[in-house]
């Protein structure tokens, strides 16, 4: 083993977009802090991800170990893929980590919150361990309560109106709550998340993609539990208004530029930017009534509907060119496009969004206000967020098998755009913006976290 005193750091992440890209950012965080990051990731991250930037051309060292399943195994089968990577996937890791440590010493494993098994891993190999929460701080919050079972806060989760109060947090409702913790998620997530939290002890730093800034309530009622050290917004380079001299990013799709173009020719706050992520596949119902919605807006339109929303009921494409074809050329609909870049236009006036947190960040780093239509997952809880806590935008209501309601979702548009708080919820989105890019910038709150754990690792180097 190499006995060189130098920090070397070992991230570890599924290759999905919304999970790598903040280990992406917090890399170009660390290397520009003089820390050396290997990143490791499946094997089928070579063909999922055509952008990936490859070990040559960057600053960061890629590695790849096997999930255990065959490159054309469908991994959208998740308890199989959860399986395969707790038996297999764990075991190619550990191969891989044996081979890395006869070069160079590892001082930290930063794990993604959905591999837990990573944990353990790190431990076998007495890597100190750090987690990159890759949600909002909130919900790393909620789960903790839940899956730690720390008092009576959930008494009923059955009905979907009942209230829950939480330390940190607004009035929810059982429908706000993450629904991975809920009666109908399947056991596999639930399995998950119970074993990263039974592994928190094992774990020296949580730390956390936002900024303290905008979960302040909620960062601070952790402290007593276990702590969560915000050290974001991860978010990229351009959004925060610094220039990126390497990629730092990876892209499921290629992007359409000619988003941007079109956005050129239209007035300034004037766009409805519409996306809901790279893993949602809109129902034909879902996109009818956003079509609907944008339809009666009488706005132009920018929509997002990504190869994913080739739903199984086919029509996808039909349906988006009737959109087309009734809006006379007020709109666009593209499959993929680069979100930052059109979030930062000025013809962008809000984005109707799923409240993918890496989307939410993008808007509160931007000052984008928010039409809420979250779906599962953290996102009906980011809602609440956006909502009550950064107060950015609102939260469009569904009917009541779940479905986006036309009418309300015309009217939420009108009340961001025209309606008598419009203003005060851009002045909101004006001011998160600020707060988010003075948080990495020298001495902000996001900074300070990273510099205690360059710190706090030079330490264990010094006294293992
Ligand atoms: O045309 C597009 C549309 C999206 N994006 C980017 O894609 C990412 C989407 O991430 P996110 O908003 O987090 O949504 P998902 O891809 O749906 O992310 C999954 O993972 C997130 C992190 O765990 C969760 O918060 C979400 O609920 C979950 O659906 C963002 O960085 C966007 O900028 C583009 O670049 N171009």
């Amino acid at each position: 083993m190499a006995n060189d005193k130098r920090i070397n750091v070992l991230m570890v992440s599924l290759p999905f977009q919304g999970h790598i890209n903040p280990f992406l950012k917090l890399a170009k965080r660390l290397i520009s802090k003089g820390v050396h990051v290997t990143i490791a990731t499946t094997e089928n991250a070579r063909h999922r991800l055509p952008k990936m930037p490859n070990s040559q051309s960057s600053e960061i060292h890629l590695e790849f170990f096997s999930d255990g399943l065959s490159f054309d195994f469908d991994r959208s089968d998740q308890n199989s893929l959860i399986n395969s990577l707790y038996t297999k996937g764990s075991k190619n890791l550990s191969t891989l980590i044996t081979n890395l440590t006869k070069a160079q010493e590892f001082s930290c494993m930063i794990v993604n919150p959905f591999v837990p098994w990573a944990i353990d891993v790190a431990n076998e190999h007495g890597i100190p361990c750090a987690m990159l929460w890759i949600q909002a701080s909130a919900v790393f919050s909620i789960y903790y309560r839940y899956f730690k079972n720390t008092g009576d806060d959930f008494q009923n989760l059955e009905d979907p109106n009942e209230k829950v109060q939480l330390p940190g947090l607004p009035t929810f409702k059982v429908r706000d709550l993450p629904t991975l913790m809920l009666p109908s998620s399947p056991d596999h997530f639930k399995r998950l998340l119970m074993h990263l939290y039974q592994s928190l002890d094992k774990v020296k730093w949580v730390f956390g993609t936002s900024f303290y800034e905008a979960e302040e309530e909620i960062v601070k009622s952790m402290v007593s539990l276990t702590p969560i050290y915000p050290i974001g917004p991860l978010v990229s380079p351009f959004l925060l208004g610094e220039t990126e001299t390497n990629v730092f990013s990876v892209d499921l799709w290629n992007a359409e530029y000619s988003c941007i173009e079109w956005l050129d020719n239209k007035p300034n706050s004037s766009v409805i930017y519409v996306s809901f992520g790279s893993l949602i596949v809109l129902s034909n119902k879902n996109i009818e009534n956003i079509a609907t919605a944008l339809k009666n807006s009488n706005k132009p339109f920018l929509w997002v509907l990504n190869p994913g929303a080739e739903n199984k009921e086919g029509g996808a494409d039909e349906l988006a060119f009737e959109i087309l074809k009734e809006t006379k050329g007020r709109g666009l609909v593209v499959k993929w496009c680069q979100q930052e870049r059109v979030l930062m236009h000025p013809s962008v006036a809000c984005f109707v969004s799923h409240c993918g947190w890496n989307s939410t960040l993008e808007t509160l780093v931007a000052g984008v206000p928010v039409i809420a239509c979250p779906e599962w997952t953290d996102q009906p809880t980011n809602a609440v967020l956006v909502s009550n806590v950064f107060k950015t935008g609102v939260n469009a209501k569904s009917e009541e098998d779940g479905a986006i309601n036309a009418q309300e979702l015309q009217r939420c548009i009108w009340e961001v755009m025209d309606g008598p708080n419009a203003e005060e919820i851009k002045n909101r989105a004006m001011q998160m913006k600020d707060l988010a890019r003075k948080a990495l910038q020298d001495g902000g709150s996001s900074d300070k976290h990273i510099n205690q754990f360059i710190h706090d690792m030079i330490i264990h180097n010094l006294h293992p």
